[in-house]
């Protein structure tokens, strides 16, 4: 990373990885821990498709396909939820951009804006061991909190940690087909953005391979030093 990109204003920071990579679970403890928001696309595109939006009736087949919602209607949602008050305490994108025309079209919003990018930090994955990880996961319906068979159980079985509520979910894209479309949706339109923003002096790499909390330490000092 360059010291030289980091900006004065609200800090911007983008999470990069395959689906099941953990940029979820990782965004939200990086929003406890400095205050920043998430702001996930694959979750404000469930919500457009959940409202019945125009939005989301055309982009509802697509994500069921596990193809990614065009550039156009993504690009419109995240300019749009941008400009809620909240977001002037920083953004973590977790999800956004995917293509290289969503990162084109961000830098210019932030542009617009007098704000840039901090970091654009990869969590880098064994694809083999996406699939198990996607298939296993599950969130709280309530707040949102995510669980994995494996890797994250609620302490008190079928009760969230952190809201206590008993609504659980699973994705309905996270079958074994479907995830196999995400996978090779990330390494043709996504993965390119991983020299998109070394090009910018913006990247950092984490193996995210390892245990959660470890990981989550690792972010956080990529976070610290990229936002000084
Ligand atoms: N930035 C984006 N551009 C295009 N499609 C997107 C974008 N973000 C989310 N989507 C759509 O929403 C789906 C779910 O995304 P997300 O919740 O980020 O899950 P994951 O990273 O596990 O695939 C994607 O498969 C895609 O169809």
């Amino acid at each position: 990373m360059d010291g030289s990109t980091t900006p004065t204003s609200a800090p911007v920071l983008i999470l990069l990885g395959p689906p099941g990579a953990g940029k979820g679970t990782q965004a939200r403890m990086l929003e406890e821990r400095f205050g920043l928001v998430q702001l996930s696309t694959g979750d404000l595109l469930r919500a457009a498709v959940a409202n019945g939006t125009d939005a989301g009736k055309q982009a509802k087949a697509v994500m069921e396909a596990g193809d990614l919602v065009s550039d156009d209607i993504v690009i419109a949602i995240l300019r749009d939820r941008l400009t809620d008050a909240d977001c002037v305490r920083g953004v973590i994108l977790d999800g956004f951009p995917r293509t290289t025309v969503q990162a084109e079209a961000l830098d210019t919003l932030l542009a617009e804006n007098g704000q840039r990018i901090n970091a654009a930090i990869s969590l880098d994955v064994d694809d083999a061991a996406m699939v198990d990880r996607i298939s296993g996961r599950f969130t709280c319906g309530t707040c949102g909190e995510g669980y994995h068979d494996s890797f994250k159980a609620p302490k008190t079985q079928g009760q969230c940690d952190k809201c206590q509520g008993t609504d659980f979910r699973r994705r309905a894209d996270d079958t074994a087909e479907t995830v196999a479309a995400r996978l090779d949706a990330y390494h043709a339109q996504t993965a390119p953005l991983i020299a998109f923003y070394d090009a910018q002096g913006a990247l950092a790499r984490v193996d995210a391979m390892g245990a959660i909390d470890d990981i989550a330490l690792e972010l956080g000092a990529i976070v610290t030093t990229a936002t000084a």
